[in-house]
């Protein structure tokens, strides 16, 4: 017989885009995972709260966990608002939440929007906290998405997420690896937010730029890009490198966004082994594959050999919810949503703290 669950996944994601919610089923059939998006929206945050989540690493710790509370509250209401508005009757929520800290090296990644609250007032079952375990396994814990890119995107060579950070995914000799590649839309955004804008729309204050080739030689150069996997990168990381760069070049904004965008492409080729004849079939997710510039330098970058393929919208704005859901299905069934040879971990862990309700 074959078992489904319905699950509302949520992603808060380093941008600081929003909340968003994907209401997906999860069927599997004949050794097979198949997942549908059935509902999504993407909730914008106030001011308020983008600079309470934006500021929260200089919180006091008595503020820190009134924020925690808070934002789980916050996710608990807006999911319970969305059951409503659509009939649906889930069997559970999977949030990632926001993160605020993130330092493998020193053992800490903390997702603030506690799972309790977000039960207390979803009035569902939740699994949250994902990152903790493989942390305390001396993994990194992230990227945590490879296995549903594994599991639910099979098809493709390799999955990119062009998100506040791009990162990349692929199997290799049977193992499933992954890593960070390079700040993506938090440098873009910077930029863009310095004349006024939300977001460089499509690349196209990029594409009216020209190379600054001062900058890419210092955007290139920190020994990251060279460490081998496992490895990720924070907030923390970006703010001392890429963003400090891009402070001290003297180029316009234009010529910074064409610069960073020629970064992300070239660290993502850097990235891309050539796993075997023929053509590769690249996937490419996150608010970065509506960033017409930015894809098109990619497929220069990658070349001919390389399918560079960007999915319906849904799927660009919601995989990363989509993959918390399937995450929540496999710590729900006890089976693995983190993996070793991705994390670092000591082992294989099935991930996320469960509040029933
Ligand atoms: N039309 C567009 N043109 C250019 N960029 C866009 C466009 N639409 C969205 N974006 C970019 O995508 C961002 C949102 O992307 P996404 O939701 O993947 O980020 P995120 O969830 O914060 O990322 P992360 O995976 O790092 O957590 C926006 O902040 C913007 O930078
Ligand atoms: C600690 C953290 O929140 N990391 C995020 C971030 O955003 C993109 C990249 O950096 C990735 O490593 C990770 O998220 C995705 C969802 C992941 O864990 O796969």
């Amino acid at each position: 017989m074959d078992t489904s669950y319905h699950v509302i996944g949520l992603m808060s994601g380093t941008s600081l885009d929003g909340l968003d919610i994907a209401h997906c089923r999860f069927t599997y059939k004949s050794h097979n995972w198949i997942y549908e998006i059935l509902n999504t929206t993407t909730l914008t945050y106030t001011n308020e709260l983008i600079d309470s989540l934006r500021d929260a690493e200089t919180a006091s710790g008595l503020e820190l966990v009134e924020l925690d509370h808070a934002f789980g509250r916050f996710m608990g209401q807006q999911v319970h608002e969305f059951v409503q508005q659509h009939g649906i009757r889930p069997d559970f929520v999977a949030s990632h939440g926001h993160t605020i800290f993130h330092q493998p090296g020193k053992h800490i990644s903390l997702q603030l929007g506690h799972g309790a609250y977000l039960a207390a007032h979803a009035q569902l079952p939740v699994v949250s906290d994902f990152r903790t375990l493989d942390i305390a396994l001396g993994g990194q814990g992230a990227p945590l998405v490879p296995i549903g890119d594994a599991l639910l995107f099979g098809k493709y060579d390799y999955c990119i997420n062009l998100g506040g950070i791009a990162n990349v995914s692929y199997s290799h000799n049977g193992k499933r690896l992954a890593f960070d590649t390079s700040a993506c839309n938090m440098l873009l955004n910077t930029l863009a937010n310095s004349v006024g804008k939300p977001y460089d729309n499509n690349g196209e204050l990029a594409r009216s730029g020209m190379l600054a080739p001062q900058l890419l030689e210092a955007l290139n150069r920190p020994a990251y890009f060279l460490d081998p996997a496992p490895k990720s990168l924070g907030k923390e990381w970006i703010l001392e490198h890429s963003l400090k760069s891009i402070e001290e070049s003297a180029a316009s904004v234009a010529d910074k966004l064409h610069t960073v965008c020629h970064h992300i492409a070239q660290q993502l080729r850097q990235a891309l082994p050539q796993l075997h004849e023929g053509q590769h079939h690249v996937l490419l997710t996150g608010g970065g594959a509506f960033n017409g510039y930015l894809v098109e330098q990619i497929q220069q970058q990658l070349g001919s050999k390389y399918n560079v393929e960007v999915p319906a919208p849904e799927v660009v704005s919601f995989k990363e919810a989509l993959i918390f859901a399937f995450l929540g299905v496999l710590r729900w069934r006890g089976e693995h949503n983190c993996l070793s040879s991705v994390t670092g971990a000591s082992r294989d862990n099935i991930g996320g703290a469960i509040y029933l309700f």
